[in-house]
């Protein structure tokens, strides 16, 4: 299989390739050059397969001869084999017409470890391989950065910088970056919201003399690798439900910000997995939903809210959907973003507006009735939600309903997101990693939102010398 970019400047490149260039080399993002079919009659021969066994049959249908299939089963065996649950996303029954596909047993406790334990290994493999320098560069509004850092830490040849908003992540996913000490790890902690980090570290991998020079890798859902591996749970789950729901229509409810997942999602369906609607489920940075519901995709205000890892406004994946959107026209998807870039907007009309609106449906669930979510679900089903998985429950609720069943992801445990379960007076025992995290010290430099110092660190960084001092510097 190989490669091409959304706004058609570079093509033909091989798995591997892919994985090392992340963001394509014109600014676009990395796509399959065909989508691969998985027919009905295949799809029946997965009934009953093992996850690890099912990541490699999907995986098989991408990789070509880059890996051999010996080296992503040990691979995908060993990241696997750190997830707490043996069914790795077990998918829990919790009524008639509605499941929930927990995504949270992975080593940090969010759908993240999913795709970033198996990059771990990868990076770690191609840097062995092939004698490179793995330098990891990401963004995170919280969970991305936890997962990498877990994915990669102490590991020879990988150095990994995350960049996350100062005092916008919850105090449980900063303890899981900045409590790492090992010297691969380095967090800078921005002043600023999620989208001033994605857009330094978009600029940096754009600029193609800096991405060469520092062997810049991503890690973020700009990777495809990492819509790839999360494709695979959305067929795990499919096969999971029995017969009767097989046979109706079957919708994905997926909390929403960056739009990977739920990217992972049309991906799964355009290979053939039968699914009838996507939910979009945000918070109060409602973007995709206005998105859905009028063809309009502006960025508006910033909100701090109780889901903070969809606290998003420009969500990257967008450009792999409107890619698709407009029948793989990759001139009119550079257009497109090039008129958002100058304006700060995109507007679809007609028949792609009609056609968003039969991929998806989308809600954006505000902080009340987020918090209502959980305490409602508690009771009801005796089961407890975390802010983000909660939002997916609420837009399954109001936007389900078409389809049969609606599975449902919970994308994170609860314990990563006390303050918003404390707000509904509810008390949960919380794990003893996580738990454990309160006790030790913390590293990270707390920095201003300014490029040029961003830059001085990552350098200094990168190339083994020690930090040059941020503001604030190993609390
Ligand atoms: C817990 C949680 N739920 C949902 C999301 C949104 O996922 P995506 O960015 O792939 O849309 C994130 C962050 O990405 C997250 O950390
Ligand atoms: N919510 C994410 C934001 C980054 O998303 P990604 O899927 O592109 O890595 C986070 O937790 O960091």
């Amino acid at each position: 299989m190989q490669f091409k970019s959304t706004r058609g400047k570079v093509a033909g490149k091989g798995f591997v390739d892919t994985l090392l260039m992340g963001l394509a080399d014109d600014g676009g993002l990395m796509v399959p050059e065909r989508i691969p079919a998985v027919t009905d009659q295949t799809l029946a021969s997965w009934r009953g397969l093992d996850y690890i066994s099912l990541f490699l049959e999907i995986f098989a249908l991408y990789v070509g001869d880059d890996i051999p299939r010996e080296d992503l089963r040990a691979m995908a065996e060993r990241s696997y084999g750190r997830f707490r649950d043996p069914q790795v996303t077990p998918l829990v029954r919790v009524k008639d017409g509605l499941h929930v596909l927990e995504l949270f047993h992975g080593p940090t406790f969010a759908f993240k470890d999913v795709a970033l334990q198996f990059m771990g290994e990868l990076y770690s493999y191609v840097a062995q391989r092939q004698g490179e320098i793995i330098h990891i560069l990401g963004a995170t509004s919280g969970d991305t950065g936890a997962a990498a850092i877990e994915g990669v830490r102490g590991k020879e040849g990988i150095r990994i910088c995350i960049l996350h908003p100062h005092q916008k992540v919850s105090r449980v996913q900063e303890l899981q970056m900045t409590t790492v000490d090992d010297a691969n790890v380095l967090n800078l902690s921005v002043k600023g919201n999620f989208d001033d980090c994605q857009r330094v570290i978009k600029e940096l991998f754009a600029d193609l003399d800096f991405k060469s020079g520092h062997h810049l890798r991503a890690i973020n859902s700009i990777n495809f690798l990492r819509i790839l591996a999360q494709t695979v749970y959305y067929f795990y789950a499919y096969l999971r439900l029995d017969e009767q729901a097989r046979a109706g229509k079957v919708d994905f409810s997926v909390p929403s910000g960056n739009f990977g997942n739920i990217f992972s999602g049309y991906l799964a369906k355009r290979m053939g997995l039968p699914v009838h609607k996507l939910i979009i489920a945000t918070n109060e940075n409602n973007i995709l939903e206005q998105f859905v519901k009028t063809g309009v995709y502006r960025s508006g205000d910033f909100r701090s809210t109780h889901s903070p890892s969809m606290d998003i406004q420009v969500a990257s994946n967008f450009e792999r959907y409107l890619y698709y959107l407009t029948g793989e026209d990759a001139v009119k998807t550079a257009a497109y973003m090039q008129t958002f870039h100058k304006d700060g907007e995109i507007v679809i009309e007609g028949e792609e507006l009609a056609q968003v609106q039969r991929d998806f449906a989308a809600l954006g669930v505000g902080n009340a009735r987020c918090l209502e979510t959980i305490a409602d679900f508690k009771t009801q089903h005796d089961y407890l939600l975390d802010p983000h998985s909660a939002c997916g429950v609420a837009a399954a609720e109001a936007c389900g309903g078409t389809g049969e069943t609606v599975i449902t992801f919970a994308t994170a445990h609860p314990a990563k997101f006390d303050e918003a379960i404390k707000l509904c007076e509810i008390e949960q025992e919380i794990p003893e990693p996580i738990q454990e995290l309160f006790a030790k010290s913390q590293h990270q430099v707390v920095v201003d939102y300014d490029k040029a110092f961003i830059v001085r660190q990552l350098e200094a960084f990168y190339n083994g010398v020690n930090l040059v001092g941020g503001t604030e510097a190993h609390e």
